[in-house]
């Protein structure tokens, strides 16, 4: 597999190696001595497939005190992957990163503990699977809404996005400093 480095440290673009032969193909999707090699040292606990259809985007999304680390690809379709840096004190504050997830790439994005990920549908619909490095809890719940201006993340789209009634109340991340942000603090 290849990793790529961004200009978010910490967050990777990963490429596993596809093995194709006349039957299809095969890969590992996660292998964890070889994953926390490349630097991405998690103990995934929680793994998430979500549905979309065209134009809808789910985001901008963390846990504010149990903070979820993700290995995000699309396994049908094709979607942009937005993770942006929102750990109190990190010198990328307020910093995004956008990829494009694809059934045929099997690329996958990593997005570590303390960076909010939201994503919108490219294709008439899109699977996406992810693994998550704590479990979900409703109540620690935290997010920026996609179209904070301070945040100024290009969206690929042409229309307004379809989102949930909660990712259209999100607050942008002015609004979070403080208590809204993830407990995850930068260490350099
Ligand atoms: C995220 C999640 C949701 N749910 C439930 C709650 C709700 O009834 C239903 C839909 O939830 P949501 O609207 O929050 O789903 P969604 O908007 O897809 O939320 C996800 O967005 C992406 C971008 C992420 O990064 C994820 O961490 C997660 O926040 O599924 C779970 O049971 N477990 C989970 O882990």
């Amino acid at each position: 597999m290849t990793v790529r480095e961004t200009a978010l440290p910490g967050v990777l673009v990963v490429e596993p190696r596809v093995f194709g032969d006349a039957r299809g193909f095969f890969l590992e999707r996660y292998q964890a001595e070889r994953y926390a090699a490349a630097g991405i040292p998690a103990a995934f606990v929680q793994d998430n497939h979500s549905r979309s259809v065209r134009g809808a985007l789910r985001g901008l999304h963390f846990q504010r005190h149990h903070p979820q680390g993700k290995l995000v690809e699309a396994i049908r379709g094709r979607i942009w992957d937005v993770v942006v840096d929102v750990r109190p004190n990190s010198p990328t504050f307020g910093q995004w990163e956008g990829v494009t997830l694809t059934e045929g790439s099997h690329r996958q994005l990593w997005v570590p503990p303390g960076f909010a990920h939201g994503f919108c549908v490219l294709s008439d619909e899109a699977d996406v699977l992810y693994k998550c490095t704590d479990v979900y809890r409703p109540d620690d719940e935290g997010g920026v809404r996609w179209d904070d201006p301070d945040l100024g993340i290009e969206w690929p789209l042409d229309e307004a996005p379809l989102l949930s009634a909660k990712d259209r109340s999100l607050p942008s991340l002015a609004d979070l400093a403080g208590d809204g942000l993830p407990n995850a603090p930068f260490v350099s």
